[in-house]
């Protein structure tokens, strides 16, 4: 092997390993990342939902109490009115005193001093009459500003820290209640001093929202009842403490995943590697050897032929063709496999020929096999032994090396000037392919299994079989049907004038032992060599 491309192989495999190493790292960071934004967003929105819930009962509260009020029809401010001021406040969660109000004065109330509180001018007056007056210090407490709420000449006194009364675990985290109008966001309460009000503005009735505002993720909503908005918002270093946190989680999966892709990668280099020595030791050691499928003729069920199938014996098992036959052609090692095939052939076809000369044999050719000059010269030196004529041979390309190079023509032209027909395998598969092989002379059409199968079947005959003998037909070729099981499948076929098949209805691939005593007890009248 050149240095060069030593070094451009070990290039690449460091190249590979960093990013098979890299990736898993970089995706368990960002999945670090989207968690923590995500868990950040759900817990937030937990705080703003249990807010805006107490924000919205303690509103219903309020329309509740004046309803009542109203509705009892007593005497304003007289002894039984206050007594169910004294009954709805205890009955209300949220309300800290009811009274009568006038002129922004509240006269009378619950309270136990009933002393006039003077309230001054309304902060705010909604669309429905509800006057609001904000951070009121009542004569009772004058350390904590309470709301006063006021319609219909009835009063309701609420605590606005009572619906931020949820128990927060991390001090970072701001809250606040807030009143969105035509002029501005009344703050009703906060908690935290994060908050700027001006992030609420846009946002629709009935909506919420999560912005990343100012360093913080806010996650807002507004109620769809009352011009009552909450907010809630988290410091980013909140979001990169949790995105360490996930971190120390994922980051090492990440790596674990790395490794073992680089090792899973290295793991398959050296299976092929291992692959590609084996493959070569078995060529070297002859571990391939040949069965042969008889090849009828369905009028006659004579034997006229056979298809030859390599097998790989190797620790005292057999590999059919379909395990290492695609991995071989991947490798570019299946020319070497081709050259024993063929070289098995050319033991086995000069005593096969003195039982039946008109015999003939089918050899795979893949794709590898039909790009260079040797298979001609190997077919060349099979056609050389004593007995064989270019009528005992027969080659088969499947339809895939036919589309995959247009270049193999010339040796398929060189095949067939040896007088050798071509055919073309497991036809039908590829059917999209049909007007690229329409470029290609071959001579015969191997219908697949697959279309065989299919006879017998609803309709598929018709569907899938006759168009293909159609083909056939027009393009003036010969037709080999493969797979025959049953007997059924034979009549049809024949019905339909296919000439020849073969499957396990007629026989199984034989050893060459096995062929030549079958032949020989079929006594076949021997036929001149056809040339
Ligand atoms: N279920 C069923 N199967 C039947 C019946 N009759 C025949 N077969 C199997 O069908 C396959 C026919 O060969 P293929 O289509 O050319 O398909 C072949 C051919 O494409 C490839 N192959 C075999 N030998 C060679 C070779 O020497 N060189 C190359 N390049 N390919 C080969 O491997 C494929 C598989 O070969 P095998 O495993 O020997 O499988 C063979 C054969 O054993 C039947 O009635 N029922």
């Amino acid at each position: 092997m050149k240095p060069a491309s030593n070094t451009r192989k070990i290039a690449l495999a460091i190249v590979l390993c960093s990013v098979a190493l890299l990736l898993p790292i970089w995706a368990s960071l960002q999945l670090s990342w989207i968690q923590s934004e995500l868990n950040e967003r759900n817990d937030g929105f937990e705080y703003v939902h249990d807010i805006l819930r107490r924000a919205e009962e303690t509103a219903d509260q309020v329309s509740h109490a004046v309803e009542r009020i109203n509705s009892s029809h007593l005497p304003p401010c007289s002894e039984q009115e206050r007594d169910l001021m004294r009954d709805i406040d205890l009955e209300s969660d949220y309300t800290q005193a009811i009274g009568r109000i006038a002129n922004n004065i509240i006269i009378c109330s619950s309270l136990d001093n009933n002393e006039p509180i003077y309230l001054g001018k309304p902060d705010l007056v909604t669309e429905n009459g509800v006057g609001e007056y904000f951070h009121v210090l009542l004569t009772r407490n004058k350390q904590h500003p309470l709301n006063v709420f006021a319609k219909d000449g009835v009063a309701v006194i609420t605590d606005p820290d009572l619906p931020l009364d949820v128990s927060l675990n991390d001090n970072d985290i701001s809250l606040a209640l807030l009143v969105p109008s035509a002029n501005g966001q009344q703050v009703l309460a906060s908690r935290g001093n994060r908050i700027d009000p001006h992030w609420v503005r846009s946002l629709p009735k009935g909506e919420e929202r999560t912005y990343n505002k100012d360093g913080y993720m806010v996650m807002a909503a507004r109620s769809s009842r009352y011009d009552l908005a909450v907010l809630v918002a988290s410091p980013q270093e909140r979001i990169d403490r949790r995105v360490r946190h996930f971190a120390l989680l994922f980051v090492p999966i990440g790596v674990l995943c790395g490794v073992s892709l680089i090792w899973a990668t290295m793991y398959l280099a050296r299976l092929r590697s291992s692959f590609d020595n084996r493959l070569k030791a078995a060529v070297r050691r002859r571990e391939f050897y040949v069965e042969y499928q008889p090849v009828v003729d369905l009028k006659s069920r004579r034997w006229t032929g056979a298809e030859a199938l390599v097998r790989w014996r190797t620790d005292n098992t057999t590999v059919r063709p379909d395990h290492f036959i695609p991995l071989a052609e991947e490798r570019h090692l299946i020319h070497l496999i081709t050259e024993q095939v063929i070289s098995l052939i050319a033991e086995d076809l000069p005593r096969i020929l003195k039982i039946d000369p008109a015999f003939r044999v089918a050899i795979n050719l893949s794709p590898d096999d039909l790009r260079t000059q040797s298979t001609v010269e190997m077919l060349r030196s099979l056609l050389a032994l004593e007995g064989v004529c270019p009528g005992n041979l027969e080659v088969e390309a499947t339809e895939r090396a036919f589309v995959e190079d247009q270049k193999i023509s010339r040796v398929l032209e060189q095949i067939r000037s040896l007088g050798i027909q071509v055919a073309i395998d497991d036809f039908g598969i590829g059917y999209s392919s049909l007007s690229r092989i329409h470029s290609f002379r071959f001579d015969i059409l191997k219908i697949d299994k697959t279309f065989v199968d299919t006879i017998g079947t609803e309709g598929a005959a018709r569907g899938v079989m006759l168009p293909i003998i159609d083909i056939a037909r027009s393009l003036d070729l010969h037709i080999v049907a493969e797979g025959v099981e049953r007997e059924e499948q034979a009549r049809f076929l024949q019905a339909y004038g296919i000439e020849r098949a073969q499957g396990w209805l007629f026989s199984a691939p034989l050893s060459a032992a096995a062929l030549s005593k079958e032949l020989r007890e079929r006594s076949h009248e021997a036929v001149e060599c056809k040339e």
